[in-house]
């Protein structure tokens, strides 16, 4: 199956999911998650990821669901799960130095060829035989293929990947993620660059996941138990991480008539607070962030174009107004949709730091010196979560349930 049959890219492909996977996210998931067994009936987990990371169901709903259904003790393990998203995504918004310093590295590491290759000769080779899946060692050969083709991975084998990556292939770990980022249809800035520092012994310093031949045997039923793994994991060397700088304060938008502009990092915008704006029309770029100097894979950018186009028209359905494709956000596409329906202001979700925001950033400097104002609006969910992610996850942790009982869940 490709990535396009297993993941549909609209919000009615994600409930659906998520209405067959919440009765499993209980004791089970607690029991049994950490198995691979797949994607499809057997899974152990909800794969629900490239629709939480875009948005098309949101943290909040999801969260709502398992508690209404199993009550707030049986899920304790799948909400804190959830939380790691909303943990990272707040740890790299303190920090957005250590997201420069990623694209910076990979930018040095890759030459700037159409499709970009380490510049080192030697690591060349290892790499290319890493992402074709021809290294010879089980499992990881079979786990890069299923990436390529899936868009997918477990929780675990991402581990084990990433591990093997750095520790066994001796490979960068910024080209490892890049490969991620690319493939992944969950593929997020904060999610899978701290993840990867993570393994590798960079975000919790010292700290490294190693993965072993015997934890892989028992985790994936015996399918896969690799020989010649690394023997040690010695944790790479780099800067301390930043400390962290004041998370983004949530601001009312100014009510009135208004532009809403959809981002590939929110696409719920039923459920958006947008306060008293009149949304006198929707943008949405056709086309997501690009995911690297290579590219987003032909998988992902159909996923992102899709779901931007059912965020699209349920937007349009939501505020009973027309819809207009922009090819990519820019100032002067911008500006021309504002003109024409004769508002000064566009009103956008909160886009984390990434691509997206990226482009957001410089459109704005330049739609602002042309008279066109983009306001942003913070979820609730972000603006609580993210000021706790000064430290590590354990402290964060402690702070899930006034969370959710700060969302709402549960009351
Ligand atoms: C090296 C590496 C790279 C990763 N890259 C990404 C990435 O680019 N994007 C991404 O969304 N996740 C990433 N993860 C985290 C995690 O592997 C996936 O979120 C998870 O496997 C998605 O599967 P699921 O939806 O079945 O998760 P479930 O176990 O069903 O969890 C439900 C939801 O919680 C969130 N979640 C669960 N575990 C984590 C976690 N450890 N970190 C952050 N969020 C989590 C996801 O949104 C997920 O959909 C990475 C992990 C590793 C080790």
């Amino acid at each position: 199956m490709t990535s396009a049959e297993l993941f549909s890219p609209t919000r009615v492909a994600g409930l659906r999911r998520a209405m067959d996977a919440v009765p499993r996210l209980g004791a089970a998931y607690a029991r049994d998650r950490n198995h691979d067994r797949g994607l499809g009936a057997e899974t152990t987990v909800s794969a629900l990821s490239p629709y939480v990371r875009h948005r098309l169901i949101t943290e909040r709903e999801l969260v709502a669901a398992v508690i209404e259904r199993h009550g707030t003790r049986a899920p304790e393990k799948f909400v804190q799960e959830v939380f790691w998203r909303t943990y990272w995504k707040g740890w790299l918004e303190l920090r957005p130095g250590v997201w420069r310093d990623y694209n910076a590295d990979v930018t040095r590491l890759m030459d700037d060829g159409e499709h970009p290759l380490p510049v080192d000769a030697g690591v060349r080779e290892r790499y290319l035989a890493a992402i074709e899946g021809r290294t010879g060692i089980d499992g990881f050969d079979d786990w890069a293929r299923e990436l390529v083709a899936d868009g997918w991975l477990h929780n675990h084998v991402r581990m084990w990947f990433a591990s093997i990556w750095i520790f066994t292939l001796r490979l960068p770990w910024q080209l490892g993620a890049d490969f991620f980022l690319r493939h992944l249809l969950d593929g997020d800035p904060a999610s899978n660059t701290l993840s990867w520092r993570w393994v590798a012994g960079l975000q919790t310093r010292g700290k490294t996941y190693q993965a072993s031949a015997e934890n892989i045997a028992r985790y994936t039923d015996g399918r896969y138990r690799p020989r010649g793994l690394a023997t040690t994991a010695e944790a790479l060397d780099g800067p301390p991480p930043p400390p962290a700088s004041a998370a983004p304060e949530p601001r009312p938008v100014t009510a009135g008539r208004a532009l809403l502009l959809l981002g590939e990092d929110d696409l719920h915008p039923e459920s958006l607070p947008l306060g008293g704006v009149e949304v006198v029309g929707v943008v949405r770029p056709e086309r997501g962030a690009p995911r690297g100097p290579g590219g987003a894979a032909s998988g992902v950018q159909a996923f992102q174009r899709g779901a931007l186009a059912d965020a699209g028209q349920r937007a349009s359905e939501r505020f009973g107004c027309a819809e207009s494709v922009i090819e990519e956000v820019t100032a002067s596409a911008l500006v021309a949709l504002a003109n024409e329906h004769d508002v000064d202001r566009i009103v956008t979700a909160y886009a984390p730091v990434g691509y997206a925001a990226d482009a957001l950033a410089a459109a704005r400097a330049e739609a602002a010196a042309q008279g066109v104002t983009i306001e942003t609006t913070l979820r609730g969910w972000d603006a609580r979560a993210w000021p706790h992610a000064t430290r590590g996850f354990f402290p964060f942790k402690e702070r899930i349930a006034g969370l959710v009982r700060d969302a709402g869940i549960g009351a």
